[in-house]
């Protein structure tokens, strides 16, 4: 040690809430209901009409006054048919039946459902086995919603159950927000695409193909700005083709080697540094500030650590500016399958696999090897374990907080 305090690092959670200070989420734009899938609302969404619009019955069998059944000796005529789309138009009579099918308005004067598995039935005569309670099997009108009731609210992002309901409800276009527009720049005189010709020193580019599909997966349109060389002129260059877009995330050169000119290279250009440098592993040099208003994301280079600060805090980001709230993606709790040392001060994401025990409780397996460079091993994980910093040691079995990175 050369006997200097460390450099300060910004906790992970006040990290994300200076993210989130500098974000709006993006303007409006109207797309019909049946193309509203993913996309999250801008407005609250009210019925239109109201469902059912009458009184219905939940299953097939007779229309009845449950009056005319208390006595199991009684027999009732069976005196029409209502079914969905076409009900009976006249009143039900005392001594009387109708018979009804699911989902096809009650007659007037009945007030409850028997179902046919429990009627005998003669001719046109029915006799009951079980006697209906008032209101048995019947749907009230606008059980499921009526017009006016706030059914949705906004930032929703619609999913397969909210796009039915947008039908239903007669909501035929709905605000959403534009999808944000997000510019991705790998960095490092070192990369190539895949399948370009190389030299022997050189490194596939992989980082930019992650971070996209993590943009849209958050509901971001990502934009490849490619790669800059590690040179003041090729890095303002392409920031310059980053205009327009909702945000910027640069990848590599973070760090504080001889060439990680990316932040300079974006305060020269007029960034507001808002932090950099922040209390986890990995990720360390997370960068994060604002360019003429453009929020700039700056990710460590190597390729575990890009995805991990994408999950942790470009997914967040995405999501907010395409109108979700802001929010840290949700951990759950799953059991340690062997023992940990103690943490020093970076809140550490461990890449695991997880299995279930057979009471459902989840169990995770922290690879042995956490090298943020091995992007096969992070391919491999099912989630990460989250450690606070300066935890101290932890047992197996012991609970603990785990960040999922597929579906479990
Ligand atoms: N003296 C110190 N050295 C380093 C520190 C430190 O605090 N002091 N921090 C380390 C940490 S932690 C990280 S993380 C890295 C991040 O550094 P950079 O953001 O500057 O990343 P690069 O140097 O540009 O690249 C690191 C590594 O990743 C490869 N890389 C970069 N971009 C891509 C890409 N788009 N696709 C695939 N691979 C990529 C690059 O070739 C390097 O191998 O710094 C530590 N050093
Ligand atoms: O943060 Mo670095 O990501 O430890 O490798």
């Amino acid at each position: 040690m050369n006997g200097k305090a460390p450099f300060p690092l910004l906790p992970v959670a006040e990290a994300r809430a200076r993210l989130f200070a500098q974000l709006a989420p993006t303007g409006t734009e109207w797309v019909p209901f049946s193309e509203a899938d993913g996309r999250v609302l801008a407005s609250d969404v009210t019925a239109n009409r109201t469902q059912p619009p009458f009184d219905a019955s939940a299953m097939d069998g007779y229309a009845v006054r449950a009056e005319d059944l208390a006595d199991l000796s009684a027999r009732l005529d069976v005196i029409g048919e209502s079914v969905a789309g076409q009900r009976f138009s006249e009143a039900l009579r005392p001594g009387t039946a109708v018979r009804i099918f699911t989902g096809a308005p009650m007659p007037e004067g009945a007030d409850a459902i028997v179902l046919q598995e429990d009627v005998d039935r003669a001719g046109d005569v029915i006799a009951a086995r079980e006697a209906p309670a008032s209101g048995r099997w019947i749907r009230p009108a606008g059980l499921d919603f009526k017009t006016g009731d706030r059914v949705l609210r906004a930032g929703t992002r619609l999913g397969a159950a909210d796009v039915a309901l947008l039908a239903s409800v007669e909501a035929l276009s709905v605000p959403v927000h534009r999808r944000p527009v997000v510019a991705i720049l790998a960095t490092g005189d070192e990369l190539v695409r895949p399948g370009s010709p190389r030299g022997p020193d050189q490194i596939v580019a992989s980082n930019t193909y992650g971070l996209a599909a993590q943009v849209r997966a958050a509901g971001g349109i990502a934009r490849d700005l490619g790669i800059a060389g590690d040179s003041e002129e090729a890095l303002q260059a392409a920031i310059a083709d980053a205009a327009g877009a909702d945000m910027l995330v640069t990848l590599g050169g973070a760090s504080v080697g001889d060439r990680d000119l990316v932040g300079p290279v974006l305060r020269g250009l007029g960034m507001t540094l808002d932090f950099w440098k922040i209390a986890m592993r990995p990720g360390k040099p997370l960068m994060f500030g604002t360019l003429g208003g453009m929020p700039v994301l700056g990710l460590p280079g190597n390729p575990v650590s890009s995805l991990v600060c994408g999950t942790l805090f470009a997914g967040p980001a995405i999501r907010r500016l395409a109108g979700e709230p802001a929010s840290a993606p949700a951990t759950l709790r799953a059991r340690l399958a062997a023992d940990l040392g103690e943490n020093d001060r970076r809140e550490d994401y461990l890449r695991a696999s997880l299995t279930r025990e057979e009471d459902g409780t989840l169990l995770a397996t922290p690879f042995p090897r956490q090298d943020s460079s091995m992007l096969a091993l992070l391919s491999r994980a099912d989630a990460l374990v989250v450690r606070p910093p300066h935890a101290p040691p932890a047992r197996a079995g012991e609970a603990v907080d785990i960040l999922p990175l597929r579906a479990i």
